[in-house]
């Protein structure tokens, strides 16, 4: 078997499309486009890559992007005070810190000071708690995402074995509670999981979330599974690859997502879901 590709590309397209349509009906009937605050600090080089992808989308999906570029020596509370002007601007419909932020700035900190109706990463704890008890307002991007390609492949979900690999804040905890709200069986797997290969052997749907290149194994892919990886992972030739050894993997999947090309175009994609639906959820 040879899996079927997961086009991250196509299906983020169609995605930026709908939301534009939904932003010139909106825009048609009165209201204002939707705005999203992106705040970048430092300089990380993939951050630059990333925010400049998420304020290109905006463009195409006619929102309008604030730009907020800080120096890598913005203190704590500068970040604090800005976070808090956002927060009272009735023009910003979503604010969007990017991660990882330099280590002197406490990041949960700045995460549980944005007003969580402008969330639009779903990170506030006000959020994250909605998703967990099945009424969820504005959900992670990157989960929320990967909930979108997993319904593109027209496969059902209820009752299936879905193995996440890896336990973090954005992805694999986020990741658990959308599969639990489609229905699935649900296993998070972390650094202390014992026989990782078996559990994932035995899972329909596989998603990794480890940021460690080629780390779950072509072989332990069960035959039909769907793989969704996650991990964006630069090698030092300059090139990106993800957490799954692909080229096996997808000899015995039969839906696997690309590295690039895969689940990083539906995190930015879904933020412009997210955005709009802050918008509408403001100002309904
Ligand atoms: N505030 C946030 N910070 C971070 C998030 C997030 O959801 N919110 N997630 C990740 C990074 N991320 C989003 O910002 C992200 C990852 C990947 C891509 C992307 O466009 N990937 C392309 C390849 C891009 C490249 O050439 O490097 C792809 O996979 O094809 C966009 C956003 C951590 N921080």
């Amino acid at each position: 078997m040879t899996a079927q590709i997961l086009d991250g590309k196509a299906i983020s397209q169609d995605i930026v499309q709908s939301v534009r349509a939904k932003v010139d009906a909106r825009t048609a009937a009165g209201h204002r486009a939707p705005a999203l605050a992106v705040v970048l600090v430092g300089s990380d080089p993939a951050s630059q890559v990333y925010v400049g992808n998420k304020k290109r989308q905006c463009e195409n999906a006619g929102i309008t992007s604030l730009a907020y570029d800080l120096p890598e020596t913005t203190s704590e509370a500068e970040l604090v005070a800005l976070v808090g002007k956002l927060n009272a601007d009735d023009a910003v419909d979503g604010i969007l810190v990017q991660l990882p932020l330099p280590a002197h700035i406490n990041a949960e900190k700045i995460i549980e000071l944005i007003d969580p109706v402008k969330d639009v990463d779903g990170f506030h704890p006000y959020n994250i708690g909605r998703l967990a008890l099945k009424m969820p307002l504005l959900r992670p991007c990157t989960p929320r995402g990967v909930m979108t390609l997993l319904e593109r492949t027209g496969i059902d979900l209820v009752g299936k074995d879905a193995v996440i690999v890896g336990a973090s804040n954005i992805v694999g905890r986020p990741q658990a509670l959308e599969l639990l709200l489609a229905r699935a069986t649900v296993t998070v797997c972390h650094s202390k999981t014992k026989d990782l290969a078996g559990k994932v052997h035995g899972a329909d749907v596989v998603v990794a979330g480890v940021g460690i290149p080629n780390f779950v194994k072509g072989e332990w892919i069960k035959p039909g599974a769907i793989v969704i990886d996650v991990g964006i992972n630069r090698l030092p030739d300059g090139k990106l690859c993800g957490d799954v050894e692909f080229e096996v993997a997808r000899q015995h999947a039969s839906w696997i997502t690309p590295v690039p090309g895969g689940v990083g175009l539906m995190t930015v994609a879904t933020l412009m879901q997210n955005t709009f639906d802050a918008a509408v959820n403001r100002k309904p």
